[in-house]
């Protein structure tokens, strides 16, 4: 493996010619208990393509995936690579035929360097030293990948990060690579450098996998595209023939949703009231550095507030601290004209807040315990779940409603779609879609006066997502105040009454939902300036806070002011001269 990938470009070669498929699967057929999860799938993938796999939540893309990867087995069907039959037993063999996968919860250890991570277990192939680093000096080369091999992977944004994966893979003879979901968290310019590198690795005959809910840049990057439903597929599309709408028809028959809020609903009638919150944390090597910086903002009933940002720029600790998952060193929150700083989470969510967190496998869900039972986790002391106090005696526990709780669990699962044989599964067997729709049922059942959404439509298809979009409208017009985070910029504009940029652990402009584009949202969020944004004046022109080593885009400080004729309604995100106080603080990293 090693001896065939060293091309003369550092390149695998991938350079066989022959008329074999790169991947060809037939009859693939897998079940889990009460589900068919793939159903006697046929998919050919030409070598030297990027091929992409769609499909609603719970149709058998990561399924079939994990088959193709060794980490599951199939009941039927063959693997043939290369036109040679494959037995895949496990991720080893796999590897050994080529294959490299890069999951959407990164594998990387944050306090290796990049030479680290990528030798970590691939010690045999070019050792752990010179050589080592040769490699992955030609492989990144190769591919225009920008790979730095001495940096901490903790200082890297999410971008660098999958291409440290994608190196990875490499490193190790992948020439099938398979990407799930792999544009989820990244900024439309990140989006765009991820493509580049695609189409660098199919030039040099490598062959590319994807799972992707976003219809638009599956048509702009795949060579082909299959299409899966319930299962199995149904059809096998070119993208220059088909459009986003075709795609989601066949997807979900459904119509391509808009996020796009149009009448206001916002109200002066402040629901939740940030002010001047701080927060630091401790570094590995015991320093504190400052996560956020001053952070003050409300928002009214009806109101959605959107917080655009890259991942780590503070936005998941601020909904943290929101939540009373952290604990701040200054700042109030009050929700509803009640100062809540200093009270528990449980009680910030019985006194109304509906929480939809980032994490869905971390915060969102007991993965092995059942649905029924994950209907109960956060609101154990409300209704349906709840009852009491026990026996009638004032000031006794409340008991538990298992029943009543059950039978929620069930209309959960028939409102938002959730696809699952049953309550009695266990979360870890939904798909992440189907996960991801079951938590929004619960959190939106509770009425909630506050909703706080990182990501409320990650890796949810495109029918459940309008049905997602169309839940939040509709409470929001009751009254519903919402923070909102979003990586996915259509959502985060299409939704948003007021839109705020965070950058470096601070809100450092703001936009307007009704004019802003997102890639003009996209350059803000990597700290470079941009058109319809407003310097927000009132947070102080110096950043405190944080080097952004977020993201692919080192943060732009050098830049120039821009031009001027451009600066009339034009703000800058940072000004231009600003100096970081603290080069070695970064805003939020992990
Ligand atoms: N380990 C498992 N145990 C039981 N059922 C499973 C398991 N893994 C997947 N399933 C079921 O198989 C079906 C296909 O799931 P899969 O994760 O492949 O869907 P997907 O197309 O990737 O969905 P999404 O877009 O939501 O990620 C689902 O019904 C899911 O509940």
């Amino acid at each position: 493996m090693s001896s065939e990938s060293s091309g003369s470009s550092g390149a695998p070669s991938g350079a066989d010619q022959g008329s074999a498929a790169a991947v060809e699967l037939r009859g693939i057929t897998k079940r889990f208990p009460g589900v068919v999860a793939n159903r006697d799938i046929d998919i050919r993938v030409d070598r030297g393509t990027v091929h992409a796999l769609v499909g609603e939540n719970g149709a058998g893309k990561s399924t079939l995936m994990k088959i193709l990867y060794g980490m599951q087995r199939p009941d039927e069907g063959t693997i043939s690579i290369d036109g040679e039959y494959a037995a895949l037993h496990s991720p080893a063999d796999a590897i050994v035929r080529g294959i490299g996968m890069v999951h959407q919860h990164f594998m990387l250890a944050d306090n290796l360097t990049v030479l680290e991570n990528t030798v970590l277990g691939a010690e045999k192939l070019y050792g752990i030293g010179a050589r080592a680093r040769k490699r992955i000096k030609e492989l990144s080369d190769a591919y225009q990948l920008g790979i730095r091999p001495d940096v901490l992977v903790e200082d890297l944004g999410v971008a660098d990060r999958q291409r440290v994966e994608i190196l990875k893979a490499l490193y190790r003879g992948a020439r099938i690579l398979i990407l799930d979901e792999p544009t989820a968290v990244l900024v439309p310019q990140e989006v765009e450098a991820l493509f580049a590198n695609l189409r660098e690795l199919k030039a040099e005959g490598l062959t590319v996998l994807f799972i992707s809910h976003k219809l638009g840049e599956v048509l702009s990057v795949a060579d082909a595209i299959t299409v899966i439903r319930r299962g199995t597929t149904v059809a096998s599309v070119r993208p220059e023939e088909t459009t986003p709408k075709q795609l989601a028809e066949l997807m979900v028959g459904s119509e391509l949703p808009s996020a796009e809020t149009r009448e206001s609903t916002v109200t002066d009638e402040p629901m939740l009231r940030v002010e001047d919150l701080h927060l630091s944390a401790t570094d590995p090597d015991g320093g504190r550095r400052t996560v956020l910086d001053g952070i003050s903002f409300t928002i009214h009933k009806g109101e959605v507030l959107g917080v655009a940002g890259v991942e780590g720029n503070g936005q998941a600790e601020l909904v943290e601290a929101v939540m009373g998952m952290s604990d701040p060193d200054g700042g109030s929150i009050t929700l509803d004209g009640e100062d809540i700083s200093h009270v528990s989470t449980r009680a910030r969510r019985e006194s109304g807040i509906g929480y939809i967190p980032e994490d869905r496998h971390r915060h969102g869900l007991l993965l092995e315990a059942p649905l029924w039972e994950n209907r109960i986790l956060g609101h154990v002391t409300e209704k349906p779940n709840a009852k009491g106090p026990a026996l009638g005696i004032p000031g006794a526990p409340q008991l538990l409603a298992l029943k009543e709780a059950r039978a929620d669990a069930e209309r959960i699962v028939a409102e938002y779609d959730v696809r699952t044989p049953g309550i009695e599964v266990t979360a870890a067997s939904l798909s992440g879609g189907n996960q991801q729709k079951f938590i929004v049922g619960r959190e939106m059942s509770h009425e909630p006066k506050l909703l706080i959404a990182a990501h409320p439509t990650r890796g949810v298809d495109v029918g459940a997502q309008a049905q997602i979009w169309d839940q939040i409208r509709t409470a929001r017009r009751e009254g519903l105040a919402v923070l909102l985070i979003s990586a996915d910029l259509d959502e985060l504009i299409g939704l948003s009454d007021t839109l705020r940029v965070m950058y470096r652990g601070r809100l450092v402009a703001d936009a307007d939902p009704a004019t802003v584009t997102p890639q003009e949202l996209g350059s803000a969020m990597t700290g470079a300036a941009s058109g319809h944004l407003e310097h927000r004046e009132d947070d102080g022109a110096q950043p405190q806070g944080a080097d952004a080593t977020q993201g692919a885009d080192e943060p732009q400080d050098a830049e120039q002011p821009q031009d001027a004729d451009r600066s009339q309604n034009v703000g800058s995100v940072e000004s231009a001269d600003s100096t970081d106080s603290n080069d070695s603080e970064r805003g939020g990293d992990k």
